[in-house]
């Protein structure tokens, strides 16, 4: 098994590269872990509190959970993982049967910054867009796709966000193999990642 990590922050254009790998390779060879899906479990606390957490530092993810469930994979067992819901700040409590497949994405914004995690990676890839750039895409993205208005998004930014950004996300470029420039749309890396993933296949 391949495991290639995907990092960078937010609304740099993770899931957007994913899928477009994805879309171009064989239905059924690679199968992608969302970081996203390894937020703790915060089920004993109330809607109001789960707002004020902090969502972009290391502690809010359940790393030993996602970490069990890759090594889970590379021993060729399927796994269950957690389905988030960015409206309610929660799992949902359902789970996607996860199977193992030649090549596994790992995605997330924090998945370099665990040392066992990036371990696990023979790839490490950081996509890399401006800051202006990725609020602008956060604000469209939560205004339309999770539930938050301008207000939310500007004050988790300016608060957590931002800070969070410079002390455990942009630090993790010194251990990427590649780095993605994507403030465009960039399909030329897209290919060469695309092409690393057909060899294995
Ligand atoms: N290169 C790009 N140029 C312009 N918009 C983009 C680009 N990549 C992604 N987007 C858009 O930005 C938003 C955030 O992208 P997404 O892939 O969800 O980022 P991430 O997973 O890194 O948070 C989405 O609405 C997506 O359509
Ligand atoms: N309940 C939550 C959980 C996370 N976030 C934000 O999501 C971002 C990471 O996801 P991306 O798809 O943007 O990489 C992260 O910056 C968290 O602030 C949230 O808003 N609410």
């Amino acid at each position: 098994m391949l495991i290639i990590g995907i990092a960078g922050g937010t609304g740099c254009g993770k899931t957007t590269v994913v899928n477009t790998i994805l879309n171009e390779l064989p239905e059924g060879e690679v199968g992608v872990i969302s970081q996203d899906s390894y937020y703790k479990d915060t089920s004993h606390l109330s809607y109001d509190e789960r707002v004020k957490i902090n969502f972009d530092h290391p502690r809010s993810i359940d790393f030993e959970l996602l970490e069990k469930h890759l090594i889970e994979l590379k021993k060729g067992n399927a796994i269950d993982q957690p389905v988030y819901s960015f409206v309610k700040h929660n799992r949902t409590g359902d789970t996607i049967n996860t199977i193992p497949r030649k090549v596994m994405i790992v995605e997330g914004i924090l998945i370099l910054s665990h040392a066992e995690i990036r371990n696990l990676f023979d790839i490490k890839i950081f996509v890399h867009a401006d800051s202006d750039e990725r609020l602008i895409r956060r604000l469209k993205r939560d205004i339309t796709e999770r539930g938050r208005d301008i207000n939310e998004v500007l004050t988790r930014y300016q608060n957590t966000l931002k800070p969070m950004h410079q002390q455990f996300i942009e630090p993790m470029k010194e251990y990427a193999d590649i780095i993605i420039p994507n403030n465009k749309y960039n399909t030329v890396a897209v290919d060469i990642v695309k092409t690393i993933i057909n060899e294995r296949l």
